[in-house]
């Protein structure tokens, strides 16, 4: 009981390597689900790997690269939050409600932002 009681108190008070493993095996299967259940990652993922293959065609150069790479992790990580609001909100309210919505429509506009500013930065890493 005391053993189990020092293992509580590292891990959440210090480190604990398998504390950190499992965290990480928590945030892939949230990448996992998000990719299987929500129609717009997999429009994201396809994308994502269409200009990466775009990339290494056309040869771009590192500043082009840089550019790229923060457009698309800005889409993945606006879609992310947007997916796990759309969960937490669908949990906690299942009925209708003004503010649920209004709610989803802010966190939708988070990944509006951030595909518009990944376009922007498409066209002008690809521009001929
Ligand atoms: N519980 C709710 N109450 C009020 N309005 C809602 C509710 N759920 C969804 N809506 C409205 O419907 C819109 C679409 O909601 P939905 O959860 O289907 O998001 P979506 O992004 O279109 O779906 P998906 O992520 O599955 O493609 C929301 O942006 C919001 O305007």
């Amino acid at each position: 009981m005391k053993q189990k009681t020092e293992r509580h108190r590292r891990e959440e008070h210090g480190f604990s390597l398998p504390a950190r493993l499992a965290s990480f095996r928590y945030a892939f299967n949230g990448l996992m689900t998000m990719i299987l259940e929500q129609r717009n990652a997999q429009i994201h993922l396809v994308a994502t790997i269409a200009v990466l293959a775009l990339g290494v065609l056309t040869g771009l150069n590192s500043v082009e690269w840089i550019m790229l790479m923060l457009a698309i992790t800005l889409v993945w990580i606006a879609e992310a939050l947007n997916t796990a609001l759309e969960y937490l909100a669908d949990a906690a309210v299942p009925e209708t409600h003004k503010l649920v919505g209004k709610a989803k429509d802010v966190a939708a506009a988070g990944v509006l932002i951030a595909a518009a500013f990944s376009l922007i930065i498409a066209l002008w890493a690809f521009w001929p």
